[in-house]
């Protein structure tokens, strides 16, 4: 039988086991979901154990499922929730607290005192970033400052920082490699993008020992071998990236101009710049894309935080809808939203905004809304966000995109995606492949083997649907006023009320 490339997805809610073939075609999917823990509002955490044990369950299914063998398995690429920082020990592997999540607001404190210091330039310079919550870095201090007794067991050696590709590398290989990929370093706000190092200066401002960090590799080559233990015998680790930088790679957008969009828990649009790590003006990332055979590609990100979690909170918060396609179901019942706005800030406003104070609102009811247009309105919250992010790519870009293509979970909704082409006047491109985020991964983890060579990864690429707008100037600019006037309304929420 000819070999396959697993992908493993260490999603926001959920794992996944992805096997692919020779043709980038899916075999067999494993999936499943696990805890959100909630210790406080606006505060979110994940078990790192439980993560693993999930994804440990997930792989051995899928190869159960797909009926083959480890040694059938040409590599292991991995792909992963960015930012979720995790401290553990090194010698025990046990972590010393649970992973702080990216969407998790708890250090917004820590970041308005570096602005105060006037680190703004030198972040946005050196890491691409802008001074958010959302990073690793003010998360790792928190844990120092918070767990008894870490800071000193850092400043001894004894502790490990990573994102939770390093937590999956450090557990599959039995805790001998202990490494991160630079897409993922790139979001710690502590490295250096353009010199491709740990930046002295954001560790020093954030008491990060130099020790508790990862070895920084490519995204695509050999970081080890699975334990024996762990499957019938081992396979090599060779893929490794963020998730929104595998579906970049995923989505084949491997030309500068070119970009995507993933529906999953956030939003989060990619463009590829190519060598160049472009500075934004307009309330962009700047991140590297990916690393192969010693070249950086970088991209222009813009990250909105709360996507399919706003429908997410329609199922188990106000439970108005039982599952996540449903909601279009409900949205379709009614011919707009009868003026409803929904901004769903949870976790205050990412791009372009970068509000840490924000929180969602709902906007103009009546006496006659209902279940419906609030349903609707939710689902084109999500339009609206990408909007926001797309205008500030072309003003960025100076160029205007043809199309965007798109995937994640909430791309399977016809209604949000139509909505979306009105909204941004631009093709919208939904491949026959979505899990482009777990394609990527095994993208990486196949060239580095020989599987694939970068020819036959642009063949993968087929289009499944095309949405083209068919909406008005005129209405398309009226609802993205209301939209940007609610915004407007739920921006430092928080900070009023303290
Ligand atoms: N048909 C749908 N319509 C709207 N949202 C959806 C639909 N299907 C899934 N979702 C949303 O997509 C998200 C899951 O997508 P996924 O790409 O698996 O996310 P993640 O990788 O962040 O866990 C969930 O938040 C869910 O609410
Ligand atoms: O798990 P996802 O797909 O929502 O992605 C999360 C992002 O990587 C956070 O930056």
């Amino acid at each position: 039988m000819p070999q396959l490339i697993l992908a493993l997805d260490q999603g926001t809610t959920s794992c996944r086991a992805i096997l692919f073939n020779q043709t980038g075609d899916i075999v067999s999917v494993a999936q499943q979901e696990f805890t959100q823990i909630y210790p406080q509002p606006a505060w979110v955490e994940h078990d790192a154990d439980e993560i693993w044990s999930t994804q440990y369950a997930v792989t051995q299914e899928v190869l159960g499922k797909a009926k083959i063998k480890a040694a059938d398995v040409a590599a292991i690429g991995i792909t992963n929730q960015r930012e979720t920082t995790l401290v553990w020990d090194r010698k025990t592997g046990n972590p010393i607290h649970n992973a702080i999540v990216w969407q998790d607001r708890r250090t917004a404190a820590i970041c308005d005192r570096l602005k105060e210091k006037g680190l703004e330039d030198h972040v946005r310079a050196t890491t691409g970033l802008v001074i958010d919550a959302y990073f690793s870095g003010t998360k790792i201090k928190w844990i120092l400052d918070n767990v008894e007794g870490a800071r000193k067991r850092a400043e001894n050696g004894e502790l490990a920082f990573g994102t939770m590709d390093s937590w999956l590398v450090y557990k599959l290989t039995g805790g001998e490699v202990h490494v991160t990929d630079v897409t993922n370093a790139g979001r710690t706000m502590l490295f250096d993008i353009k010199k491709r190092q740990w930046d002295e200066k954001m560790l020093t401002e954030l008491g990060v020992p130099r020790s508790m960090l990862p070895e920084v590799k490519s995204s695509s080559e050999v970081y080890g071998e699975t334990h024996p233990d762990l499957f019938s015998s081992p396979i090599k680790i060779a893929g490794m990236a963020g998730d929104q930088h595998c579906a970049l790679f995923g989505q084949a957008c491997y030309e500068k101009g070119q970009a995507k969009n993933t529906y999953g828990t956030g939003c989060f649009m990619l463009m590829n710049t190519g060598t160049e790590a472009m500075t934004s003006k307009n309330g962009l990332l700047t991140t590297v894309a990916w690393e192969i055979d010693g070249e950086i590609t970088y991209a222009l990100e813009g990250a909105v935080f709360i996507a399919g979690a706003a429908i997410q909170w329609l199922r188990d918060g106000l439970k108005i809808i039982d599952e996540a396609p449903d909601s279009e179901f409900y949205a379709r019942k009614v011919n707009d939203t009868g003026g409803v706005y929904v901004v769903p800030a949870f976790a205050g406003l990412g791009a372009p905004y970068w509000d840490m104070y924000a929180r969602g609102a709902i906007f103009g009811l009546t006496r006659g809304s209902n279940k419906a247009h609030i349903v609707r309105a939710t689902l084109q919250s999500l339009a609206y966000q990408v909007r926001d992010v797309l205008d500030a790519m072309q003003k960025d870009s100076g160029a205007k995109l043809k199309t965007l293509r798109v995937d994640g979970g909430a791309s399977g909704n016809d209604f949000l995606m139509q909505f979306q082409a009105d909204m941004l006047d631009t093709n919208v491109e939904r491949p026959q492949v979505t899990e482009t985020t777990a394609l990527g991964a095994a993208m990486f983890a196949g060239l580095a083997v020989g599987y694939w060579t970068k020819d036959d990864l642009e063949r993968t690429w087929q289009l499944g649907k095309c949405f083209s707008s068919t909406m008005e100037e005129d209405k398309r600019a009226k609802l993205y006023r209301g939209w940007q006037k609610a915004v407007k309304r739920s921006m430092a929420w928080a900070e009023e009320d303290e």
